[in-house]
Parts: structure tokens; C-alpha cells; sequence
């Protein structure tokens, strides 16, 4: 399975690059980044001790079009500019990139019909076993008690609340046949009243080198279930991402999450 990761010089990308380095199976035929990137027409495996024979190059097109599959974690305007090129070779493509707007999520929608996608926004097995746990948490908690969704990352991180976050607030809205858009809380500040029945509250840390907390909260009268997922290391999503690289491998097209890959659904 010939992989490109693009990204490279980024904090998923180093230690994506690691993974399928060590992988058994896996073969780094591409590692690409953006120019201006601190690694471009280094060896990709240099900053790791892993020297490869692959150079890190802003050359996009070509690096994409030597592989089977794409790893993406980037920005998504990135991601769909890579996603097209893609769909123009024909490679797979697994997305972990996260804040995409709505039209952004239908664009990779659309390029799913013509190519296999795994788009998810975290790719960890613990993350996605605990999005199993939410829903029955959710089915039988939900009423007489308030959810909250906490998580904390890095102070680099760009977006907010945290694509996992949202997720967990799209499962447990699901669980309750709502949509999320429509009880969502995302900010409390100044004199607020009462806590709105039935809504879903967020809140968000960034700071210092914090690589991923996630904590759901079933506050109800008298008790409060509290369900956490902490990251120590960034190699799980690195794995898992590899994992959803060998699901798509001779699937023609179709848009998979982390719960397909991992048989959860
Ligand atoms: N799905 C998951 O399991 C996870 C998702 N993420 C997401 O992955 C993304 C990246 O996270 P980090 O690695 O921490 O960020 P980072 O900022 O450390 O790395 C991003 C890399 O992408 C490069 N880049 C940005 N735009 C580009 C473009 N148009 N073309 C080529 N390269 C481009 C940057 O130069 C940088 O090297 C974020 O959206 C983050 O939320 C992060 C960890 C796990
Ligand atoms: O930016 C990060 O670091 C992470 N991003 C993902 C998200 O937004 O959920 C996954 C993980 O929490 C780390």
C-alpha cells in the first residue's frame, strides 16, 4: 500500500510519517507540505531518526499521483484542493483535517461518489468507542439530566469547539432524534438566566502542549456520569489512520467514518 501524507512537517504529519515507517506493510512513497514549510527538500524521516530516502515536497500533484492512498491533516482548504487532485488520479483518501464548513463537508461528499474517502474527526479507537458509549449513555439519561461537553487541546490548535467535540454533541443529539444545530450552546458569558432545558453546552480550553481531552457530562439531581477520553500521544490517531488507509484498499468509492473502519456502526 503506497501512502502519501500531506501535512508532513505538521504535528500529525511527523508522527504519521513514523507510523507507516514502521509499518509493516505500509510504504511512505510521498510526504508533501506547503511551501514555505521548515521541512521542504528534507527527508521526510530526518527530524524522527528514520531517514527514509523521501524528501518532503510542495510538488502536490506528482506526490499524490505516486500513491494508492492519501493521509490528510491539514486546513481544509487543503483538503479539498488535494481531494480534487485525488479524484483526478484516482487515489483514496483518508481526511482528518477538521473545521469544515457545511459546503466544505458536501464538497467531500461529492468527491466520495467518484473516490473511497475516510473523513473523521478523530482516529482513535478509544474516541470512537466512546462515541459508542455516548449513544446508549444518551438513550438512557437523557431524561433529568443536563449534557456538557468539555474538551482541551494545545494553544496552536485553530478551531473550536474541537471537531470530536462536535461530534459527540452530533451523537448524543442523534441518540435524542434532535439535530444538533438546534440545541447547541457554544458560548455563556454575563447574565445568562437559567440553564435552557434540553440544550447541549460546550466549552473549550486551549493551552500549552494539551494534545486532547474530551469529557462528557450527564449532570443530573443528586448524581453526574461523566465520560472522558484523554490523548497522551498523537500515534493513536497516526494508527488509526493507517487502519482506515488498509479499509479502503480496493474499495472503488463511498464516504466511511471511523465507525465503518472499525465495525462499530
Ligand atoms: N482526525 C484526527 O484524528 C485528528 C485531526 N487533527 C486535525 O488535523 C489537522 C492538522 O493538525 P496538526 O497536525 O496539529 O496541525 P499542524 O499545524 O501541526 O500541521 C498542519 C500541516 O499542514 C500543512 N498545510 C496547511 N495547509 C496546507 C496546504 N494547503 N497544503 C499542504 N500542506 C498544508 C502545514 O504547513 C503544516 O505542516 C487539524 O485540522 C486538526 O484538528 C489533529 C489530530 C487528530
Ligand atoms: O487539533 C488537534 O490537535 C486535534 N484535533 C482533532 C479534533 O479537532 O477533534 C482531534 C484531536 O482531538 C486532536
Amino acid at each position: 500500500m503506497k501512502i502519501a501524507i500531506v501535512g508532513a512537517c505538521g504535528r500529525m504529519g511527523q508522527n504519521l510519517i513514523e507510523a507507516t515507517l514502521k509499518d509493516g506493510e505500509a510504504v511512505l512513497v510521498s510526504a508533501i507540505d506547503q511551501e514555505g514549510a521548515p521541512g521542504l527538500g528534507r527527508d521526510a524521516g530526518e527530524l524522527l531518526g528514520l531517514p527514509c530516502g523521501v524528501l518532503v515536497t510542495s510538488d502536490v500533484e506528482a506526490g499524490i499521483a505516486a500513491a494508492d492512498c492519501l493521509i490528510d491533516f491539514t486546513r481544509p482548504a487543503g483538503t479539498l484542493r488535494h481531494l480534487e487532485i485525488c479524484r483526478h488520479h484516482g487515489v483514496a483518501a483518508v481526511i482528518g483535517t477538521t473545521g469544515f464548513d457545511d459546503a466544505g463537508k458536501r464538497a467531500i461528499a461529492e468527491a466520495a461518489s467518484a473516490i473511497p474517502v475516510v473523513f473523521a474527526p478523530n482516529m482513535s479507537v478509544g474516541v470512537n468507542v466512546v462515541f459508542k458509549l455516548l449513544d446508549l449513555a444518551t438513550r438512557v439519561l437523557t431524561q433529568g439530566y443536563d449534557i456538557e461537553i468539555f474538551e482541551a487541546h494545545h494553544k496552536r490548535k485553530i478551531d473550536a469547539p474541537s471537531g470530536t467535540a462536535l461530534r459527540m454533541g452530533e451523537v448524543i443529539a442523534q441518540a435524542q432524534g434532535r439535530q444538533l444545530a438546534d440545541c447547541a450552546v457554544y458560548a455563556r458569558e454575563g447574565v445568562t438566566g437559567e440553564r435552557e432545558p434540553g440544550s447541549i453546552g460546550f466549552s473549550v480550553v486551549r493551552g500549552g502542549d494539551i494534545v486532547g481531552d474530551h469529557t462528557v457530562m450527564y449532570c443530573g439531581d443528586g448524581e453526574r456520569v461523566e465520560i472522558t477520553h484523554k490523548a497522551a500521544s498523537r500515534m493513536p490517531y497516526a494508527l488509526g489512520s493507517l487502519r482506515a488507509a488498509r479499509f479502503l484498499a480496493g474499495r472503488e468509492k463511498g464516504l466511511f467514518d471511523m465507525q465503518d473502519v472499525l465495525d462499530l456502526r
